[in-house]
């Protein structure tokens, strides 16, 4: 499966259109917007999160609830759209308005796409750089990832996703018996945090930095439980799954890097330390002692559940901004702000989950049988079977 995704941030809309979506698949326009509310949610986030109710149009794809192998075709309209007209260049002008109007942004922000952006497409005016480098474009990711978790959850594959770290304040890690449960507690965290006691910690820590004109990052985590043991492969660099989500996962805006199960830790331990001893029984087949390795082994999945974890820097729009310098002028300015995230880790953890959920999903659909989801259902029970007995 592949998707695309167009739109600017104070467009009319988003769109993405998912390609290789097998055949009945059920389908509500529901199921995506439950999605795009879990997104706008969580502490830290700017003005503009109060100006949008993300709705998804399935304009194509879709008949009587159910995929049709078809092109899906998905639209998510900006309400903030209807301010932003003239400035987009779409309601005509006056002269009197002109100046104001098409005022060109010309003072990068340290740690955004601007200067970079500007350079390479040739845009003396940053907001051509910005509109498509913003944020706001992992709204249609999320739907994207929100068919890719109704495919997941045919074949029993639950995805849940929380926040580790805020700001320097970690959670202990997440002691939880079942993902639903994972998935309750954080929902209805204001940080998407398991852990309760550090949760005000994490309000303080965005509410500080947003005082002082500053912004703060951290670490997300998606779980993934129920896939089946040998998907993805060894055989060749591109057809990794780890390696796969992981790009999916540094493809978040803002995202700088990415760890599967012990991750960076497993540099400072030895083998008998890392490795996971490998079990039989008869009942579940194969399994591992731990879960170090975070749920792969040469680039496929062990069956065991899926641990990655995302880093997101602070965001870098700054109300007390950081120096940089005026393309037209070249001299250096302190920037004003109109407005601004200071922290959107708990919705990137929403993101990473759809991101991750894609991948997954694909993978599957690649490896199992691509036109109709019996038939993925079918060929996965075949392969659990297999692989308990091998
Ligand atoms: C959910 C979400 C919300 C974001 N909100 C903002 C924001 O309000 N202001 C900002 O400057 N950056 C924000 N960012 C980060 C920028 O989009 C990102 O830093 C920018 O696109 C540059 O890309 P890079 O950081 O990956 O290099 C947000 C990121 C995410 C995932
Ligand atoms: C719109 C969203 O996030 C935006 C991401 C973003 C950026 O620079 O990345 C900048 C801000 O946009 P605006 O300047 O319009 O307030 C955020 O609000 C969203 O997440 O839906």
């Amino acid at each position: 499966m592949r998707y695309l995704t167009a739109g600017e941030s104070h467009g009319p809309q988003l769109t993405t259109i998912l390609e290789g979506v097998p055949a009945g698949l059920p389908l509500t326009a529901e199921d995506v917007n439950t999605e795009l509310a879990r997104r706008q949610k969580g502490h830290g986030r700017g003005r503009r999160m109060q100006i949008e109710t993300d709705q998804v149009e399935i304009v194509s794809g879709v008949r009587h609830g159910y995929t049709l192998g078809s092109p899906i075709a998905l639209v998510v309209e900006n309400n903030d759209w209807k301010h932003w007209t003239k400035i987009m260049g779409i309601e005509p002008i006056s002269e009197e308005e002109a100046e104001d109007v098409k005022r060109k942004i010309s003072r990068p922000r340290p740690g955004h796409a601007d200067l970079n952006g500007a350079i390479k497409y040739g845009h003396r005016d940053m907001r051509n750089v910005l509109e498509r480098s913003s944020a706001r474009e992992t709204t249609v990711r999320v739907a994207a990832g929100a068919v890719a978790k109704q495919i997941l959850a045919q074949f029993g594959i639950k995805v849940a996703g929380h926040v580790r770290e805020i700001g320097g304040i970690k959670a202990n890690p997440p002691a939880y018996e079942t993902l639903e449960q994972l998935q309750e507690v954080t929902e209805r965290s204001p940080v998407r945090c398991f852990d309760a006691a550090v949760e005000k910690d994490m309000m303080q820590a965005i509410d500080d930095a947003k005082e002082a004109g500053d912004s703060i990052g951290g670490i997300v985590e998606v779980i993934v439980e129920g896939m089946p043991a040998g998907v993805g492969s060894y055989v060749h660099y591109d057809r990794k799954l780890d390696a796969k989500i992981a790009a999916a996962v540094m493809s978040i805006n803002a995202f700088k890097g990415v760890e599967f199960g012990l991750g960076f830790e497993a540099a400072r331990k030895p083998g008998s330390e890392v490795h996971d001893e490998i079990l039989w029984d008869e009942k579940n087949g194969y399994t591992r002692r731990t879960n170090r390795l975070g749920g792969f082994e040469g680039g496929m999945t062990t069956g065991m559940p899926i641990v990655v974890r995302g880093v997101m820097k602070p965001i870098p729009t700054l109300y007390k901004p950081l120096k940089s310098v005026d393309v037209e002028t070249k001299e250096p300015f302190e920037a004003s702000i109109e407005r601004s995230d200071s922290c959107a880790v708990p919705a990137a953890s929403v993101v990473a989950e759809a991101v991750v959920a894609w991948e997954l999903a694909s993978a599957i659909v690649e490896q199992f049988g691509q036109d109709q989801i019996e038939t993925i259902a079918e060929n996965i029970k075949q392969m659990r079977e297999y692989a308990r007995g091998f």
